[in-house]
């Protein structure tokens, strides 16, 4: 019989993963599936129970949460010569991934793509020996998502991390940045450095609208040291997906990414604290297959 796992993470959001899971034992189960449910309790637990479904060599993972939850679960199948299949029922505050994936934010519509689906690879962004799914940041405004309370993401969604950024840019802190991208070489000021993979980050879909899934480069962005007045500038170009076209913004494509500085910078990656600089980047094209919605 084939083998389906559920990731949920009851957390997540508005913590309502848990009212979906019997109508989606229901759904695979006529599907043909033997369904096991894994409870997320903590930090970790999704890369573990991935990690056994491919070892079990289940056929398919869904993942019940948001995109820490995510990130978690395709942590642990990178890695296995089994990949099963991945589906994702989008329960965060942001679901940048699904958004990028077009995946209905709607639970319930999530739910009916797995009816009837497509699937789709995706590209993997590697981040020293660990991966990422959506984007890394690194700079104050980066720093500042982790001041982010559950509490406040459950009651303002995305808004959240808008005002503690903004808290943030009052101050209009940038830093030295060495980049080093496929053999040539950023110096300078910095107030923020985003490495992209797909369109969506933070809710915002334009942000990186030229980023595909499956396109096989890292979009990144350097936003310069710039004057606090130019910050209003900076925002519309991001509403508006035109922030590679602002002159203080340098954008390029890259397959291999080395980050520095002399200064003791932490980096957020997938919405999580990662790990200081130096970071070495890269990306895995097509490495994992999700399951999408037909297209016409
Ligand atoms: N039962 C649990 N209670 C609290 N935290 C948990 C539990 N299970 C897992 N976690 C942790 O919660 C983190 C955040 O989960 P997730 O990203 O799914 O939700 P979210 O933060 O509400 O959504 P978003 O990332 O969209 O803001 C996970 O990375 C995981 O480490």
């Amino acid at each position: 019989m084939k083998k389906a796992m559920l990731i949920v993470n009851p957390s997540s959001g508005k913590e309502e993963a848990l009212n979906y899971v019997e109508e989606l034992e229901g759904i695979l189960n006529q599907q043909g599936y033997e369904v096991s449910v894994s409870q997320t309790e903590k930090e970790l637990d999704a890369t573990k129970f991935c990690q056994s479904a491919c070892k079990d060599e289940f056929e398919l993972v869904i993942s019940l949460g948001g995109d820490g939850t995510l990130h978690e679960t395709i942590n642990g199948l990178i890695d296995e010569q089994h990949r099963p299949k991945l589906g994702i029922i989008p329960m965060g505050t942001v679901n940048d991934f699904a958004r990028a994936l077009n995946i209905p934010l709607d639970p319930e519509k999530a739910i009916d793509v797995l009816r009837n689906h497509q699937t789709r690879k995706v590209d993997i962004g590697t981040f020293n020996a660990d991966y990422f799914v959506n984007i890394v940041a690194v700079g104050a405004i980066a720093e500042a998502t982790y001041d982010v309370s559950p509490e406040e993401k459950t009651k303002l969604g995305p808004l959240a991390y808008v005002v503690e950024g903004m808290k943030t840019l009052a101050s209009n802190p940038s830093y030295p940045l060495s980049i080093e991208h496929d053999g040539e070489e950023w110096e300078g000021e910095s107030l923020l450095f985003l490495a992209a993979l797909t369109n969506s980050i933070g809710g915002f879909e334009n942000l990186a609208p030229d980023a595909d899934v499956d396109d096989g480069v890292l979009h990144c962005y350097i936003i310069k040291d710039i004057n606090v007045l130019k910050l209003p500038a900076i925002l519309t170009s991001i509403l508006t997906g035109k922030l590679k076209k602002n002159k203080d913004v340098l954008y390029f494509t890259a397959r291999n990414i080395r980050v520095s500085s002399r200064e003791n910078l932490v980096t957020n990656v997938d919405g999580e604290e990662g790990e200081k600089l130096p970071i070495t980047l890269g990306i895995k094209p097509s490495h994992i297959e999700v399951m999408v919605p037909l297209t016409e």
